[in-house]
């Protein structure tokens, strides 16, 4: 039966990511993310916290802090809102959020640069989410710079898209960066 694109997409997407995710790789792309959110020289970072079976970018939260980067993580608000990011240090207390999200107590701050998770990408820059629509109504409220990270194994021909989709503007995997605009 076929549910609706996306959805099926999604649960393709999930099962792939468990069989094929390796800790090799997302070194590998902890590494290319780091050295290009420090070339652009970003002052304020969204990145997130992760959810299980994520990539982990705690590593990355950290050494971006102690560099004296400002990092952002995302509270998620009840469905339809945008995103509200707060400022992460390392005595941060994390708090429960919905969806078994996690957000520090901090400051509201809004980024330079947001890192977007995603079960799925294609070469124009669409991502797949959890459905929840939160990056894409968070996004439209700034022109803020997108860079989407994940493993490569989680391209697509084609990511099925909404008139409300946005494309991202980088998209970083374990291989290459994909310069989308
Ligand atoms: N680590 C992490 N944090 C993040 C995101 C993310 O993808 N990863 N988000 C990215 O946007 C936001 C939270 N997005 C979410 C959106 C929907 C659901 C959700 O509806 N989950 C349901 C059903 C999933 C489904 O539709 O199949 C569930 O868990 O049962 C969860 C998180 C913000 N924080
Ligand atoms: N800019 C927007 N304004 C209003 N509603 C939106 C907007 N963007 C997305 N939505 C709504 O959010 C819902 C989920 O969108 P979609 O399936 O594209 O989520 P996603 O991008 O996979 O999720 P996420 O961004 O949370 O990871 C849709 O029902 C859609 O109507």
């Amino acid at each position: 039966m076929i549910l609706s694109p996306k959805k099926d997409l999604r649960k393709v997407m999930a099962v792939k990511r468990k069989q094929m995710f390796s800790l090799e790789s997302e070194q590998a792309l902890l590494q290319r993310l780091i050295q290009s959110l420090l070339v652009y020289d970003f002052q304020i970072i969204a990145a997130v916290w992760p959810l299980p079976e994520e990539i982990d970018l705690r590593w990355l939260i950290s050494q971006l802090e102690e560099m004296g980067k400002i990092v952002v993580l995302p509270e998620t608000p009840k469905k339809g809102f945008p995103l509200i990011f707060r400022q992460w240090t390392k005595n941060s207390k994390m708090l429960d959020g919905l969806y078994g999200t996690q957000y520090p107590e901090g400051r509201v701050m809004q980024p330079d640069v947001v890192l977007v998770p995603f079960l799925a990408f294609d070469r124009k820059g669409y991502r797949l989410g959890y459905g929840g629509g939160y990056y894409d109504r968070t996004l439209t409220q700034s022109n803020v710079m997108t860079v989407g990270y994940g493993f490569s194994f989680q391209e697509v021909n084609s990511v099925p898209i909404d008139e409300y989709d946005i494309p991202l503007s980088v998209i970083i995997t374990e291989r290459e960066t994909i310069q989308v605009k």
